[in-house]
């Protein structure tokens, strides 16, 4: 019987399976932020186990609230630098070389294909658009992860999730994903590995990819996992060119990871693209999704660029084009935070960053910030944005603020509407 990509690194990680089901899995990258590690690091201080498995396998940033906005950012931020240092931890990014732990990390060729990875945050299944088994883990999880490399999981089953055909003008990976959460509810996927395959995710970036594999969580999933391919290996070719002889090759080695032809998946779900508009959320849950013609006159206060979603340059291109020459409409404020240092002087230097400022932009530092209603653009009680994040709980982006999760194309199109507003009515 033929294995799923999971399964497959599953297999080669396995070390040890304590109980039927529960399988104790080898890992190769752990990542940190400094949210939930400093919780792992004074507990490890603690109890007399301030030690790292390897050094060269643990990546850490401060991102999520940056430079630190009080005490207690700060603390939480000396905590990760301290330790990061004292253990030799070189891949440490801090403020000035910091940016959104998920855009930041793949960036650097952290993350290769059939590598297990796990962080102590819910959109750690971002990584799987690069065929690895990531997945957000607990601090405890973490905890024996950065002590000793392992991680206990059960093992998940696979949703393969087919999307073909040629996306029409307007829409994007945001609304497969959620017009796909939609479809099947926040809880859908739950302890299961989303499977992107098909046509048209075969044709998507690697940024696009990863803002699929970014929203499993969103239905529940463990990881999103998309299948390796010369996309992949075009992304990850200056980090790995020393270590094939060439492109072929490398994709040689890593379609190893991909699922078999006779793999078994639970379920199967099938996406016509063709039939994809673009959409937005309208209430507090992810699968609360609907088109955007659907919306009447939705008001809005703010619109928000950025995050591990959809804070990427493909992200920053596809809204500058829509704004170009358009400014934000009366009723809001726009707040842009492109996602890593790299994207933003990119963007810059391409003019991008010169169509937010002139469409009436605040250009942030790249961080988490506005996306958990941290720093860098809170709403108050009853205010609305227009978002290009993955949650829209209640109060999410501020207390007593209401989120709608959409494409950054919707979002500026938005932006110019000062309302939900259709972006194919701007390309
Ligand atoms: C702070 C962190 C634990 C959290 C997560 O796990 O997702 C954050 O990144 C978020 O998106 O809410
Ligand atoms: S950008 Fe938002 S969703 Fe992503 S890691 Fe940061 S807080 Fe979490």
């Amino acid at each position: 019987m033929g294995k799923t990509t999971a399964e497959k690194i599953f297999a080669a990680h396995l070390v040890d399976e304590p109980f039927s089901g529960t399988k104790v899995l080898r890992l190769d990258v752990v990542l940190c932020h400094e949210i939930t590690t400093p919780i792992a690091i004074v507990d490890l201080v603690e109890r007399g186990k301030d030690r790292v498995f390897d050094p060269s396998k643990i990546k850490a940033v401060i991102d999520h609230v940056t430079p630190a906005k009080d005490s207690k950012t700060a603390t939480q931020a000396k905590i990760l630098r301290d330790w990061a240092r004292r253990q030799g931890i070189k891949d440490f990014f801090d403020v000035g070389a910091n940016g959104v732990c998920h855009a930041l990390f793949p960036e650097k060729g952290f993350i290769r294909p059939g590598n297990t990875v796990i962080m102590g945050d819910s959109h750690t299944c971002t990584h799987g658009a690069f065929g690895a088994f990531a997945a957000g883990v607990g601090t405890t999880d973490l905890e024996v992860g950065i002590l000793k490399g392992v991680c206990a999981f059960r093992e998940p089953k696979t949703i393969r999730v087919n999307v073909n055909g040629e996306l029409p003008k307007g829409v994007y990976a945001k609304d497969v994903v959620l017009s796909l959460i939609g479809r099947i509810g926040v809880n859908g996927a739950t302890d299961r590995v989303l499977e992107f395959r098909g046509s048209t995710v075969d044709a998507m970036t690697m940024e696009s990819r990863m803002t699929l594999c970014n929203m499993a969580i969103e239905a529940g999933g463990t990881s999103g996992i998309c299948m390796p391919d010369m996309t992949t290996v075009d992304y990850l070719w200056p980090f790995i060119q020393g270590e094939f002889a060439s492109r072929e090759a490398a994709l040689q080695e890593y379609s190893r990871w991909c699922s078999d032809s006779d793999a078994v998946y639970e379920q199967t779900i099938e996406i016509n693209a063709a039939e994809l508009v673009p959409v937005a959320t309208f209430g507090y849950k992810p699968d609360q999704v609907k088109p955007v013609t659907d919306f009447d006159n939705a008001r809005l206060d703010q619109i928000y660029l950025g995050s591990c979603t959809n804070g990427r340059l493909e992200d920053l291109r596809i809204a500058a084009q829509i704004l170009k020459g358009h400014t934000l409409a009366d009723n809001v404020r726009g707040i842009l935070s492109p996602a890593t240092p790299k994207i933003y002087r990119d963007a810059m230097k391409e003019g991008l960053i010169d169509i937010f400022l002139d469409a009436g932009f605040c250009v942030t530092n790249s961080t988490c910030g506005a996306c958990l209603g941290m720093s860098n653009g809170v709403l108050a009680e009853g205010e609305v944005c227009a978002s290009t994040t993955n949650r829209n709980f209640n109060g999410r982006m501020g207390k007593g603020g209401m989120v709608h999760l959409m494409s950054p194309a919707t979002a500026a199109a938005s932006a110019i509407e000062g309302k939900i507003a259709d972006p194919r009515n701007y390309l």
